[in-house]
This record gives C-alpha cells, sequence and structure tokens, in this order.
C-alpha cells in the first residue's frame, strides 16, 4: 500500500475474535495482503485475527450496487490478507465502530458484506463510554440464512477422523461434533477437510461438544487465521447443525430456536425463526486507536 499520511486505525474485539479497524470511508487505501498480515502480525504489527477496513459502499466496486441499502461496507480480512465473505464477530465490532464514530445513530443500520446485507440492532440504553459513545452492551446481527449442503465430509485430526456437518452461512463452515474439546489437539494446522471437493476455496472448522439443553461449547480454526477465540458465522453454523441433529427445524416446527453457543473467548446467543434467518446476539468492544507510520506500514 502507498500512503504518506498517517494512516488511523483502531482495535476491537467481539467474545476476544480481534480486529484491526481501518477507516478509509472513501475507499482511497490500497490494502494489498502484504500490509493485512502486516497489521495483523502479533508481534511486529497491531496484531489480529483479521482487519475490517470501513469503506463507504459507494466507494467500493463489490458493493456500489447496494449503495441504496447500505451506506458501509465491511471490507473483511484474514490475518493472513486473503479475503473472506463475512465475519460475524467482526460486523459487530465493524458497527461499534460506525456509531462511535458518530457516522450512524444507535438502532438499527444496514451493513453491506460480500455475503450480502445484514441487519444490525445496536442497543439504544448500553453502557457510555468516555467517548460519549456506546462503549459496551450487546450487539444483535440478523445473518442470514444457513445453507445446509447435502453430501458427507469427514474431518481428520492427528489419526482420529469424524463425520462432519458441511454449514454455509456466507462463508464456508464444516461442524464435528466431539466429546472433548480438548480432543481436537492444539489446533497449530489446518484440520484435514474431505473430500477437498466440498471446499474448493477452503473451510473454517468448529469442534463442538454439549454443555446442557441448547447449550453448546466450540473450538474454531478459521480459515486465514488459524485456531481464534471465537468465530461468529462458526456459532450460527454450530447453533444450525446442533438444532438439526437435536430434532429442531423452526421452518417445520412453525416454532424459533435458541441456543447459547459458549465459545473460548465468551458467550453468543443464537436464534434460528421459522423464516430460517438467524440472528447472533454477543458483545462487541473497541479498545483502542491510534495512527499508523505510513513508512512502516508501506514495508
Ligand atoms: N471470525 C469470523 C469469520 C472470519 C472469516 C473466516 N476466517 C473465513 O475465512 O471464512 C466470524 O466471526 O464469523
Amino acid at each position: 500500500m502507498s500512503t504518506a499520511q498517517p494512516v488511523p486505525f483502531l482495535k476491537g474485539h467481539g467474545t476476544e475474535n480481534d480486529f484491526v479497524i481501518v477507516p478509509d470511508p472513501d475507499g482511497a487505501l490500497a490494502l494489498d495482503a502484504a500490509a493485512v498480515r502486516r497489521l495483523c502480525d502479533r508481534r511486529a504489527g497491531v496484531g489480529g485475527d483479521g482487519l475490517l477496513r470501513v469503506v463507504r459502499s459507494a466507494a467500493h466496486p463489490e458493493a456500489r450496487e447496494t449503495a441504496g441499502d447500505a451506506e458501509w461496507f465491511m471490507d473483511y480480512r484474514n490475518a493472513d490478507g486473503s479475503i473472506a465473505e463475512m465475519c460475524g464477530n467482526g460486523v459487530r465490532v465493524f458497527a461499534r465502530y460506525l456509531h462511535r464514530a458518530g457516522l450512524v445513530p444507535p438502532g438499527d443500520l444496514v451493513v453491506a458484506t460480500r455475503a450480502g446485507l445484514r441487519r444490525v440492532h445496536l442497543a439504544k440504553d448500553a453502557p457510555t463510554g468516555a467517548f460519549g459513545a456506546l462503549a459496551a452492551g450487546p450487539v444483535t446481527v440478523g445473518m442470514g440464512r444457513a445453507a445446509l449442503p447435502e453430501g458427507d465430509v469427514t474431518v481428520t485430526v492427528g489419526d482420529r477422523s469424524r463425520p462432519a456437518r458441511h454449514v454455509g452461512m456466507g462463508n464456508p463452515h464444516a461442524v464435528v461434533f466431539v466429546d472433548d474439546l480438548a480432543h481436537a489437539g492444539r489446533l497449530l494446522d489446518p484440520p484435514l477437510v474431505t473430500p477437498a471437493t466440498a471446499y474448493p476455496d477452503g473451510v473454517n472448522v468448529e469442534f463442538v461438544v454439549d454443555r446442557g439443553p441448547r447449550h453448546v461449547a466450540l473450538r474454531v480454526h478459521e480459515r486465514g487465521s488459524g485456531e481464534t477465540r471465537s468465530c461468529g458465522t462458526g456459532a450460527c453454523a454450530v447453533m444450525v447443525a446442533a438444532a438439526r441433529r437435536d430434532g429442531a427445524d423452526p421452518a417445520a416446527d412453525g416454532a424459533p430456536v435458541t441456543y447459547t453457543v459458549d465459545v473460548p473467548g465468551g458467550r453468543l446467543v443464537i436464534t434460528e425463526r421459522p423464516d430460517g434467518e438467524i440472528e447472533m446476539t454477543g458483545p462487541a468492544v473497541i479498545v483502542a486507536e491510534g495512527v499508523l507510520d505510513p513508512a512502516w506500514l508501506a514495508g
């Protein structure tokens, strides 16, 4: 990327899935994969599981057509610089940033993502922070509908192979039910997922245990980021896979179903409605802001 000016940034997280936030309203920054990797580097950079570039939809070629419905586009990148369609924790943090920056009022807003439009609700009566903006409090996101492609998928970690459920949440997921989250091992390397043709663009893998009635816990290995402390789209994929396994299908039952999904970095509450829409509620926190040295960023 090239710029002579200091570049503002913020750091935030949602259930400890952490992000570098780069406001770029006019789409002026050419933020390439190398710059994203530098920013997300936990030792030599700011550090994050991913990066949220905040761009006006009208200023981004992938979002221009949706500018009438959503003023802002979430340009999400994984820590390795790759592009992803959607980030569930990220979109809550993105909305928190927009409000903190005075770009949207609390209440409802629509954010454009590569997976389509996402409706976000920022609670109006949440606690106020030092800058007079909503500092905390839950954020609810309409995450769209899950896709449940047919076909068997297998996930292998070490010498152990297990069946998995393929769930699409705008991005790809393989959900594996296990007896003990420790059995997933250290998850330093991406689990092997077969057949490879099921996921031509890679996959996020969630390992899930039961905690109680309609209450599960997960660990996740994210495509492009490694093991993270949370994944919002992954939690939604897990919720749907757990509901079907438990015999709950809101479209057939005519009643919503809600699961609590614990992640290493906190808790998400997820509801699937009879029309198939999935709503996720969880925290979104901005922890710092500053400026980047343009010379460092240029590499
Ligand atoms: N952590 C995110 C998902 C980020 C994208 C993912 N790694 C992918 O490549 O699909 C979330 O909260 O959903």
